[in-house]
């Protein structure tokens, strides 16, 4: 999308607080129309103040929040929740015990009238495959389906924009990235524009095509999963994100490490000098099994995770590095493997 598209919606410099503890300032962020952005960080880094502010239930005391285009928050100006076009999804799914499958969905379409009601809440309960479902109760449903109910009636009366507050952390694992996809699938289908807060990275993975990895209130990077994953701009990221460790190494030129597993190619950096130490951000994936090859690694740790196995492998100098086989190939505690990098552009840091 070209830059000169306007952003579906623009946080630009916002402040929020409680009484007087201040959780963010200067927040600022941009969701371009049909894009699914993601706010991962731990808890307490204010994920979900910001999704309030965004959907009207708390103030901002600096700054301004835009959907397309129009102010929707600003300092003692509050366009109210309703009248913002904007369905959320929470994590508790907030259902109506008291009400059918269909009477949640039909909820927030109180403009329609019964005939087109019906109509579009048969829609949206065949978008997210609960049809025949409609006559049951939320306890009649499992998590999942609730789930899926929820975003039927967040969905239904067509919002701008979509907030899912952790919708997945009450379901087990394999559910939750089994729905995170399917929600993607949905959202993507409709051409929805979303914003999901989490602390699971595996969810914001599944789900967004942008992340921005949350501390203590300020993005310390807004960028794709591989670019997280790969080409971390800070250590708390590479440390926050997927497995990985750090070896030390002396620069030789703009990108290029000498370090005990061979030269190494890092991203160009003009960080540190030629000849300063500096920390490379090693990955599991960017190791390779080589009997070959004469550095061999000790073999310290292992777990089985079904197709691969997870390796914590100890280098002649002591440190340690994760690498992931596949299950076939089986090393026993203490076993020496030959293993080098296959990666380019790795990411370095200034020597801790
Ligand atoms: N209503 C409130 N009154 C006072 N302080 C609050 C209120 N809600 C949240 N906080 C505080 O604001 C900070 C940010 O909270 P927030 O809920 O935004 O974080 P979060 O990243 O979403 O965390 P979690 O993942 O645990 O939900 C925390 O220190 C929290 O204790």
């Amino acid at each position: 999308m070209s830059n000169t598209t306007p952003p579906l919606l623009e946080l630009d410099n916002i402040e929020c607080r409680y009484d007087d503890q201040t959780i963010f300032k200067n927040l600022s962020f941009a969701i371009q129309t049909g894009e699914l952005a993601c706010l991962l960080g731990a808890s307490g880094c204010g994920k979900t103040t910001a999704l309030r502010a965004i959907a009207g239930f708390e103030p901002v005391y600096q700054g301004v929040i835009r959907l397309n285009g129009n102010m929707i928050s600003a300092p003692n100006q509050l366009c109210p929740p309703e009248k913002r076009q904007i369905g959320m999804v929470f994590q508790d799914y907030a259902l109506f015990p008291h009400q059918t499958v269909f009477d949640n969905v039909a909820f927030g379409l109180r403009s329609l009238n019964k005939v087109e009601k019906k109509e579009r809440v048969e829609e949206y309960l065949n978008v997210v495959g609960l049809n025949h479902l409609a006559q049951r109760y939320p306890h009649e449903l499992s998590g999942g389906q609730q789930q899926r109910v929820a975003l039927a009636r967040a969905l239904a009366p067509r919002p701008a924009l979509i907030l899912l507050d952790e919708p997945f952390s009450n379901l087990d694992v394999d559910l939750r990235e089994r729905l995170s996809l399917e929600v993607r699938d949905i959202l993507k289908g409709q051409g929805m524009t979303g914003l999901l807060v989490t602390h699971d990275q595996h969810e914001a993975f599944a789900l967004g095509d942008k992340i921005g990895v949350m501390r203590h209130g300020e993005i310390l990077q807004w960028d794709t999963a591989y670019n997280l994953y790969h080409e971390p701009v800070e250590r708390y990221v590479a440390d926050f994100i997927g497995k990985g460790s750090f070896i030390k190494g002396q620069r030789l030129g703009v990108n290029q490490i000498e370090t005990e597993l061979g030269i190494v190619q890092v991203k160009a950096t003009t960080q540190n000098e030629i000849g300063y130490t500096v920390d490379v951000l090693i990955r599991p994936d960017d190791i390779l099994l080589d009997p070959a090859y004469p550095l061999l690694a000790t073999v310290k740790q292992k777990a089985f995770k079904g197709s691969e196995t997870l390796y914590t492998l100890s280098l002649p100098s002591g440190a340690q590095i994760f690498s992931l086989f596949s299950s076939h190939q089986d090393y026993p505690i203490g076993a020496q493997i030959g293993v080098r990098v296959v990666a380019e552009q790795l990411a370095t840091f200034p020597a801790s």
